[in-house]
């Protein structure tokens, strides 16, 4: 074997070729993370640490080891970078002919620093206000703010899973929502849809209604300000927790996932064990999930069941939360329209009915004209999630568009829900709007734009959301119980633009307070 020191007194170059060799091997470099993509360890260490090291050899018996290693790799990542961002920033760059900030389209570090502010979706709108509707938000990303392209992209025959979702597996097994391959993830979404539809939405009903009437008999007991955010999300939480109750302990240290993830695994693993070998007492999603049904012909992993069960907790309980928030947000900050659903709800649930029976939800169209416009304008998703062409596909075209393979796509929702070419009147709280469009109330004076195709608060096509149907019953549950039981306004000296300034993009939605004075109609 070649020592260091032996390797060095065979290397003869004066230091102007080795510069030259070193500058080009960080072009070469370049090119070869373009070509392959590298997403394994070790040839991305052998690219950005293994062949700067070997290059420092070149120039050893003239500087020594610490300044030819400081030589080589300041020269071969400065060359490198700058052929990095060049390219980005060239006419070459597939995407070069999409309008966007240029730090953007340098670096994707700039997204991610906005994104970390928790403002993206603002940031997203301002893009589009200024650049059109298909941005470069990043080297190899677009937003669009097109609700023609809702259909193209998102629907059946539109594009699968971006890359950028699996950065949200928190585990080696991923999830239902970072799968990319659009077989795997059709397949794996049937017990999903088994256990989220209509049918098995009939059988959670019972504990649905035990958790509201649970939330509504302990607002009662408060007095003073209550924060509702709060209290709501203790709501959807445990209604989440009934469907994956091996998984409760899980989530309570979420906070600290990154310090105790390898424990926690193993706890989740030691639960999920003792809950195959009993076996489900109620048809919750592990019922499903583990495939318990018999429905499919080979059951899954109890990896994918515990993946699958994680993804259930983070995306179904704080997307309801801030939904719901919204909802009462918007409702108190509007007496007259608060005035109008507390009539309709004394209508069909006059004191005595039981206001979490569902069935007169379907008739209470002020109900829904209220839950629509408040997640048209607070979507709790508002950035989109990401999409992208699959790779040997050829990339996607839409409309006069035309998205390469590579590029991460997303739907900027609330940019296309605030869009004037779709809603009139875009930021303006107006449920009537909903009636209007269903010929419930006559239109307005003037012109009425209503584009219900441009409405996605639970986004579109065959990896849209499928706890839809349990966020909707489990949001009318609560409203209409509610406004049955309560009173409610503001507190007092309370600065609503807290509650906007608070909502953070943090993929879903993050809240801050929202402190209220409930006062019990009885
Ligand atoms: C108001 C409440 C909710 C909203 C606004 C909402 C919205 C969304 C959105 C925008 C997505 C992204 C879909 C995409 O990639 O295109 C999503 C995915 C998902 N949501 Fe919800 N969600 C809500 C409640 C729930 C609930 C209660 C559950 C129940 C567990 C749930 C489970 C899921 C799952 C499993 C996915 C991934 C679907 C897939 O990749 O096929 N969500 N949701």
């Amino acid at each position: 074997m070649v020592s260091f020191e032996t390797a060095s007194s065979m290397v003869h170059l004066n230091t102007k070729d080795a510069v030259l060799i070193i500058a080009t091997s960080g072009l070469i470099a370049h090119w070869a993370f373009r070509r392959w993509e590298p997403m394994h360890l070790r040839p991305i260490a052998f690219l950005l640490v293994g062949l700067p090291a070997i290059l420092s050899i070149l120039t050893v018996r003239q500087y020594g080891v610490t300044f030819s290693a400081w030589l080589a790799f300041t020269i071969y990542f400065s060359f490198m970078g700058a052929s990095i961002i060049g390219y980005r920033l060239s006419p070459l760059h597939p995407l070069a002919c999409h309008p966007g900030p240029v730090i953007a389209k340098a670096s994707a570090f700039w997204m991610a620093w906005v994104a970390s502010r928790g403002k993206r979706h603002i940031y997203l709108e301002q893009l589009h206000k200024k650049y059109g509707d298909v941005v470069r938000i990043g080297p190899n990303e677009l937003s669009i703010r097109d609700a023609s392209a809702i259909f193209p992209l998102m629907g059946s025959s539109g594009m699968p899973k971006g890359p950028g979702m699996v950065g949200r597996v928190q585990h080696q097994q991923s999830s239902l929502i970072t799968c990319q391959d659009p077989i795997e993830h059709a397949r794996r979404r049937r017990p999903w849809n088994r256990a989220f539809n209509t049918h098995s939405l009939k059988e959670y009903q019972p504990i649905i209604t035990r958790r509201a009437a649970q939330l509504v008999d302990a607002l009662q007991s408060q007095s003073g300000n209550v924060d509702l955010a709060q209290w709501i999300s203790f709501f959807t939480v445990a209604v989440i927790y009934e469907h994956v109750p091996w998984l409760s302990f899980y989530t309570r240290h979420l906070p600290y996932i990154g310090k105790d993830l390898v424990e926690l695994r193993s706890m989740a693993y030691q639960r999920t064990a003792s809950r195959y070998q009993n076996g489900s007492s109620t048809k919750d999603l592990f019922f499903f999930l583990s495939n318990e049904d018999n429905a499919e012909k080979v059951s899954p992993s109890r990896d994918i069941v515990l993946a699958d069960g994680i993804l259930a907790v983070v995306a179904g309980s704080d997307t309801t939360a801030t939904t719901l928030s919204n909802i009462f947000f918007s409702l108190l900050s509007y007496p007259e329209t608060y005035k109008r659903l507390q009539a309709e709800v004394d209508c069909y649930y006059p004191r005595g009915e039981n206001a979490l029976d569902p069935r007169y939800y379907v008739h209470m169209s002020y109900l829904d004209a209220i839950m629509n416009e408040s997640m048209r304008l607070y979507p709790a998703v508002p950035s989109g999630s990401l999409r992208a062409p699959l790779r040997g596909s050829g990339g996607k075209a839409f409309g006069k568009h035309f998205i390469p393979e590579g590029t991460q796509t997303r739907i900027s929702i609330r940019a296309v829900h605030r869009d004037p070419r779709n809603f009139s009147n875009p930021i303006m709280f107006w449920p009537d709007r909903w009636l209007i469009a269903e010929g419930l109330l006559p239109p307005p004076l003037g012109p009425f734009v209503h584009n219900p195709n441009a409405f996605i608060p639970f986004s579109f096509g065959p990896s849209n959301c499928v706890g839809k149907n349990l966020a909707i019953l489990e949001m009318r549950m609560v409203i209409c119980s509610f406004m049955q039981k309560f009173e409610m306004r503001f507190a007092d000296g309370w600065d609503r633009a807290h509650w906007q300034n608070n909502l953070e993009d943090l993929f879903v939605t993050g809240m801050g307070q929202l402190p209220v004075v409930l006062t019990r109609r009885d």
